[in-house]
């Protein structure tokens, strides 16, 4: 049996990250999807909170044969310990799955496997591009699986996006 650990900050959960969980999904049993950075939310750059994020990704996967497990994982000052807080607070896992350069050298140092997937329509199929057209008023349903853009409408969260962006100065 095999488990991954997916991470990423899932700001929204669009159809690039659904490619790479069903290219995962070929490689482990099980996956774990760690929700980085679970205590930002009501920002440009991270407008959805941990349980919305949590809704997006349950109910993304809900039709797929893989076992999945999504969990918030907040940031910390101390990237030394970082791989000890997501271990402490994820179920077990024997292969970390990620592209982000910090993610790769702490968990290859602690000693875990990490391994990289192939971009996805990258152009597009990116937390910012959607976000962007979230405040701007263009297509971004087309990015995302259904089941995001109903967890989105349920929640407010274009209007949100629109109204934090206002007056955020965190970034885009
Ligand atoms: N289109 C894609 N194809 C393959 N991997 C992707 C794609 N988009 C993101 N990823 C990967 O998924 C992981 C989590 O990404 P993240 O949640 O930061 O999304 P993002 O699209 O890069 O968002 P943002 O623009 O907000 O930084 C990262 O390892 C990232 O490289
Ligand atoms: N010290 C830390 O808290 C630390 C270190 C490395 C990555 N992370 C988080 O892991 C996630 C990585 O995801 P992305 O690849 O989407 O950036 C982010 O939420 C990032 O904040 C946190």
């Amino acid at each position: 049996m095999t488990r991954g650990f997916y991470i990423g900050r899932f700001q929204p959960y669009h159809n690039g990250h659904h490619s790479v969980v069903e290219t995962i999904s070929e490689e482990v049993d099980e996956l774990v999807l760690g929700i980085g950075s679970a205590g930002n939310s009501h920002t440009r750059h991270d407008p959805f909170t941990a349980g919305e994020r949590i809704m997006m990704i349950t109910k993304s996967l809900v039709d797929s044969d893989l076992v999945t497990y999504a969990v918030p994982i907040e940031d910390l000052d101390r990237n030394s310990v970082w791989v000890s807080h997501v271990q402490s607070m994820s179920p077990e896992f024997d292969v970390a799955y990620s592209n982000n350069p910090l993610v790769i050298q702490l968990f290859t140092e602690a000693g875990v496997e990490v391994r990289q997937s192939p971009m996805f329509n990258r152009d597009v199929l990116e937390g910012t591009e959607v976000r962007d057209r979230m405040v701007e008023g263009g297509d971004w349903e087309k990015l995302v699986p259904e089941a995001v853009t109903e967890v989105i409408e349920e929640s407010g969260g274009i209007e949100r996006i629109q109204r934090v962006s206002q007056t955020d100065s965190n970034g885009v």
